[in-house]
């Protein structure tokens, strides 16, 4: 803001300057709040598909495949029932941990909610992502989990698999696919990888 004398002359200007470097971190952190599981420390639904959508206009964009699997915990409620709703976290948060270990950084891991959670894989072909899904599934399978009192509680999951189609391409239209082979994957026995057609 210019400052001027008696006769109107400019002599000086005037700002006003506001550290704002403590928002930007406050506003990072409920951003991060807002797009984080709580329980599990991966993306949360909302997350997950910002991210996703990115990564599939990237794809698009580049021509490049992109894959998209659900896995679900099988029988995840008979754990909770017999064990009890903290051993059931406990089962939500080994899977998410085996998730981080099992990906590429730059795939996306989600919780979508309850026990459902998806990785995107930006890159894979749908057979690339069946032999990546199936090594997971049998990491799974055979890593139990250490429960407090000393036992071990073994768990597994069925997994559905889908490829980006760029004829018709949005993030609904895949997840939808990949829930269908997801449902398939159940329906035909669960602890196995089912790909969409
Ligand atoms: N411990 C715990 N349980 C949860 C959470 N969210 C959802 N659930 C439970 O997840 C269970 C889901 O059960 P179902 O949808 O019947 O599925 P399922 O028993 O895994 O059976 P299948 O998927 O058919 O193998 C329910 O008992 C929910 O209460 C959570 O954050 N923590």
């Amino acid at each position: 803001m210019p400052l001027r004398n008696a006769r109107g002359e400019v002599t000086h200007f005037a700002a006003i300057e506001r550290d704002i470097t403590a928002q930007k971190a406050e506003v990072s952190v409920l951003r991060e709040l807002a797009t984080t599981d709580p329980l599990t420390g991966v993306l949360n639904r909302r997350g997950f598909s910002e991210h996703a959508q990115g990564r599939l206009a990237g794809a698009l964009r580049d021509g490049q495949e992109l894959s998209l699997a659900m896995i679900d915990i099988d029988f995840f409620k008979r754990i909770n029932d017999t064990h009890g709703h903290e051993v059931g976290d406990q089962a939500l948060i080994h899977l998410a941990g085996l998730l981080r270990t099992s990906f590429r950084e730059s795939d996306v891991i989600g919780r979508l909610g309850g026990e459902e959670f998806a990785v995107l894989l930006p890159g894979a072909t749908l057979d690339q992502s069946r032999v990546l899904m199936d090594r997971f599934r049998t990491r799974l399978a055979t890593t139990p989990l250490r429960l407090h009192d000393g036992r071990w509680l073994g768990f597994t999951a069925s997994i559905g698999v889908a490829e980006l189609d760029p004829e018709k391409a949005s993030l609904a239209t895949l997840t939808k696919a990949a829930d269908s082979a997801l449902y398939a994957a159940k329906h035909s026995g669960r602890n196995r990888v089912y790909l969409a057609p």
